[in-house]
């Protein structure tokens, strides 16, 4: 496997990613699976504060393994604050991860059950660093919001994204998209659980305040079947869908996790 061609298939995937990138077996390693009965309390941990302006939504690109929705992250537009965050983290983008069914699909998994897709909206710690790659060098670099994803109900904030897929369907394509209110995707409860860990792809650097919305959204099958049209190769080339995007949960190494509830 090159540095530039890790992916998610036999050949390339997670199993492989030690060997160009050997924190891949380190001690802050993400995902992982949440063992309710195993997580803390902590009632010290404060609400969460979310600032979204969907001004500063500016694009949706087509990355080769996912999408992303990126932020305008030159200032403090899109932030998030509070819960166990000692700064206010800017939003930088976000993208999701999912599977080629939908019993599975998600990173994190939750007393071993995994959902059908995961929300990663990806923040860095700009009152230290000055740039989302600075910070990705230093344990309080970022912060990932994460919202699980399970098939009912079609989701409609999540459809304007849906919708736009159509104009990013091959590698390296981008398209614009604005005025998109990222608070749209979250749940109405806000309990969480939050612990320390890392990308959950190459590079895999430990440098992320994971906080994990208990409650997941509803997306329908349809819905999650336009990732998987997603193409991870170029225009004119041969067709390969984009059906799994999703690291299996590591080792715990000892962390704790806390609940906010
Ligand atoms: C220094 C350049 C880093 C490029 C990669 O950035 C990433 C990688 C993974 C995640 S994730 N799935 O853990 O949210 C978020 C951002
Ligand atoms: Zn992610």
């Amino acid at each position: 496997m090159s540095s530039l061609s890790w992916g998610y298939e036999a050949h390339n995937g997670p199993d492989q990613w030690h060997k160009l990138y050997p924190i891949a077996q380190g001690n802050f390693q993400s995902p992982i699976d949440i063992k309710t009965q195993e997580v803390k309390t902590d009632e010290s941990l404060k609400s969460l504060s979310v600032n979204y302006n969907p001004t500063s939504i500016k694009s949706i690109v087509n990355i080769g393994h996912s999408f992303q929705v990126v932020s305008e992250d030159k200032e403090d537009i899109s932030a998030v604050k509070g819960g166990p965050l000692k700064a206010s983290y800017r939003l930088n983008q976000f993208h999701f991860h999912w599977g080629p069914c939908n019993e599975s699909g998600s990173e994190h998994t939750v007393d071993g059950k995994s959902y059908s897709a995961e929300l990663h909206l990806v923040h860095w710690n700009s009152e230290k660093y000055s740039s989302f790659a600075e910070a990705t060098k230093n344990l309080d670099g970022c912060a990932v919001l994460t919202v699980f994803l399970k098939v009912g109900d079609a989701h409609p904030g999540l459809q304007k994204v849906v919708d736009a897929l159509s104009q990013i369907r091959t590698k390296g394509k981008q398209a614009a998209f604005t005025s998109f209110d990222p608070s749209s995707l979250l749940p109405a409860s806000k309990d969480y659980w939050t612990y320390i860990g890392s990308l959950t792809h190459p590079p895999l650097l430990e440098c992320v305040t994971w906080i994990i919305f208990r409650e997941p959204i509803s997306v329908s099958p349809d819905q999650i079947n336009q990732f998987r049209s997603l193409l991870s190769s170029g225009e004119g080339e041969k067709e390969c869908p984009i059906l799994s995007n999703h690291r299996p949960p590591q080792p715990l190494k000892g962390r704790e996790v806390r609940a906010s509830f």
